[in-house]
């Protein structure tokens, strides 16, 4: 029963209500989470911990005016419910349905676009300025966890603030957690002064005691301050311009509500430390905080997952694997996440090679050029990285990596459509960003074996590589064997056809191209590495193929079909190639599978492009005459 909550659409409605009413909705809250998210999936732990938290926000804080920016966003689904999006928060992350983060377009609530982490302050920071330089009197706060903290952009944001002097309150919601236990000297710190919780008992009784002696206190206030120094990175805040407050109980209200009141009306950068738990009121959430960051629907009784896995491995694991046996024969290999140890398939690596596993913490730009230096002194880093946090460390690649030729391997997973996480996890542009970078060889493996043998590839090089591969299944060949150099830029003919077509794929496409090749007897390439190309294989395919359908799941804008379509043009420009990938759009929310079918990227849509072929060619549109 969610009483309370039923009658809660609005914050204008949260804040008619008594504050001692609070704690019910907290609890109505969790449990509809629970319930909501058992059938749907979604980032349950974070949200479970941020209950109290937003209710106090919504409660203290006159939203939509005062302005409320989430960092990562994934922790505010409360806020959506609390924001008239209860009735259809059953579709988030759903085609169609609500998204999983805050979005500008779904919500006046929802004051800026996240997804990817350690953005919030700077972007609360520019509306603070904005409104004061408007004349507009509004409280701005940015929500951060301590995971999106360790990230180099949140100290940048921190900085400027404080150099503004700008009324800015950052509320640093500290679990301890990241998707994995979080890391970074800071957070030790933090931990420490967590556990120190006799800091704050110790002061109290302190300030009692001396409460009795004229003066002792002002003291022992200074003393405190100076003693609180050697002990808690509020003094850093502090540093910054920052007047640190905490830490307090993120899931008590009665310390919540009037801290908060009383932050909101104060000047200048401000920052109030609170320490939740992630997972908070639901049992396996809170003892596996990393398991439930983010669930598919699951049984609300036990936690147990609704379907088991099975099946071929996920690519990510074939990578995690291959690279502990590439590991294993070659001590300089070392494996490098920013923070995503589970999803990038390396937590075995680490308990194999824990002197040789890296977890920089959400950090992908130092992540890049720390790579850069353990390949000046030998080391064959592997940095394993999502296609689109990869876009954060863009110039950390061309400058730092490429233009020394070092041998950093890029394992680039979630590459093309992610599904759930939507436009702000799309991984659609790798192929468009990578292929200008000079000294970088770029691969797209077919299947788990071409996976195996282009990380071996790409460990054997002199300079940079990277390989790409999506959020899927792998297609469940045998794996025997040690993972094994391949011929750099040679492609792999799969079927010979005699049609005068042929189907060029880059990535896990030989099944559905297999299947279209039929109709037409259309010829099967494997093309395996889009830089540098195979320009002898297609130069031998054009001689005898009229029409190439390329096939890519990343934006056609620079990928892999433009660079076929750039070198057959030069050779014979009769030669009729048609390229399938994804729109000059953000690839939707929604289903993975069912998305590909959207653009074309499976059986039917690459034998539509071989029918097309009989379709008269486009005719040149006349220039009009000047
Ligand atoms: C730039 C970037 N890198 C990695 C991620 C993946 N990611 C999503 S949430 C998360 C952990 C965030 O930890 P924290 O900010 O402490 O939030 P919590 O989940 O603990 O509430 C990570 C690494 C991301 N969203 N953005
Ligand atoms: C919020 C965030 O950025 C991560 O939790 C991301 O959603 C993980 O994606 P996967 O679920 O594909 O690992
Ligand atoms: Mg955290």
């Amino acid at each position: 029963m969610a009483e309370l909550l039923d009658t809660i659409s609005y914050p204008e409605d949260l804040r008619g209500l008594d504050a001692a009413r609070l704690p019910d909705l907290a609890e109505e809250l969790r449990g509809y989470l629970l319930e909501s998210l058992s059938e749907t999936g979604g980032h349950l732990g974070a949200n479970l911990g941020t209950v109290e938290l937003t209710l106090a926000l919504h409660y203290t804080f006159q939203t939509p005016h005062d302005r409320l920016v989430w960092d990562v966003g994934h922790q505010a689904y409360v806020h959506k419910l609390l924001t008239g999006r209860r009735e259809s928060f059953g579709t988030i992350r759903q085609a169609g349905g609500l998204s999983g983060f805050p979005k500008r377009a779904e919500s006046p609530y929802d004051t800026f676009g996240v997804g990817h982490a350690s953005t919030s302050i700077s972007a609360a920071l520019g509306m603070a300025q904005a409104s004061a330089a408007q004349g507009e009197e509004r409280a701005v706060a940015a929500i951060i966890g301590d995971g999106a903290m360790t990230a180099g952009m949140a100290f940048e944001a921190l900085n400027h603030a404080g150099d503004l002097n700008a009324n800015l309150l950052v509320i640093l919601n500290d679990n301890e957690m990241s998707i994995s236990p979080n890391v970074g000297a800071l957070s030790q710190r933090f931990s420490r002064l967590i556990a120190g919780r006799w800091y704050n008992r110790m002061r109290d009784n302190a300030d009692r005691a001396l409460s009795r002696i004229p003066g002792a206190r002002d003291i022992a206030r200074r003393a405190e301050e100076h003693f609180k120094g050697l002990i808690t990175p509020g003094t850093l805040f502090e540093e910054l311009g920052f007047n640190y407050v905490g830490p307090v109980d993120g899931h008590n209200l009665d310390e919540l509500l009037p801290i908060l009141g009383n932050l909101r009306g104060m000047e200048g950068p401000r920052l109030l430390h609170v320490v939740t738990r992630k997972g908070k009121g639901f049992e396996p959430a809170e003892n596996e905080p990393t398991k439930y960051h983010g669930v598919t629907p699951f049984d609300p009784a036990t936690g147990a997952p609704r379907k088991s896995g099975g099946g071929a491995p996920a690519y990510t694991k074939v990578f995690g694997d291959a690279l502990i046996e590439t590991a294993a024969a070659d001590e300089r290999v070392t494996g490098i996440t920013p923070a995503m140890r589970e999803g990038s398939g390396l937590v075995e690596f680490e308990q194999r090679f824990p002197e040789r596993f890296f977890d920089v913490g959400i950090a992908e730009q130092h992540a890049l050029t720390f790579a850069a230096g353990q390949a000046c002194e030998g080391l064959r880093p592997v940095v394993a990285i999502y296609s689109t946090f990869l876009q954060r460390a863009y110039d950390q690649l061309i400058h730092d990596i490429a233009i020394q030729n070092l041998p950093v391997v890029f394992a680039i997973d979630r590459a093309g459509i992610v599904g759930p996480d939507g436009p702000t996890h799309g991984g659609n542009f790798d192929l468009s960003f990578l292929r200008p970078v000079p000294n970088l060889t770029l691969m797209t493996p077919a299947n788990e074996v071409d996976l195996r043998n282009m990380l071996a590839t790409g460990l054997a090089l002199e300079g940079p590589s990277a390989l790409r591969y999506p959020k899927d299944k792998a297609v469940g060949l045998a794996t025997s064997g040690p993972p094994s150099p391949l011929e750099v830029g040679r492609a792999e003919v799969v079927r010979e056809g005699s049609g005068g077509q042929a189907l060029l794929v880059f990535g896990p496409f030989i099944g559905p191209a297999l299947e279209a090749a039929e109709e037409r007897d259309a010829t099967v390439v494997n093309m395996r590495f889009v830089k540098p190309l195979d320009t002898a294989l297609l130069t031998e395919l054009a001689a005898t193929h009229r029409h190439l359908v390329t096939v890519e799941e990343n934006t056609l804008a620079g990928g892999a079909g433009e660079a076929v379509r750039a070198f057959l043009a030069s050779l014979d420009p009769e030669v009729r190639v048609t390229c399938l990938g994804l729109p000059d759009a953000f690839i939707p929310q929604g289903e993975r599978t069912a998305l590909l079918g959207d653009y074309g990227l499976d059986a039917a849509g690459m034998t539509a492009a071989l029918r097309a072929h009989t379709a008269p060619r486009p005719v040149a549109r006349e220039c009009p005459q000047k």
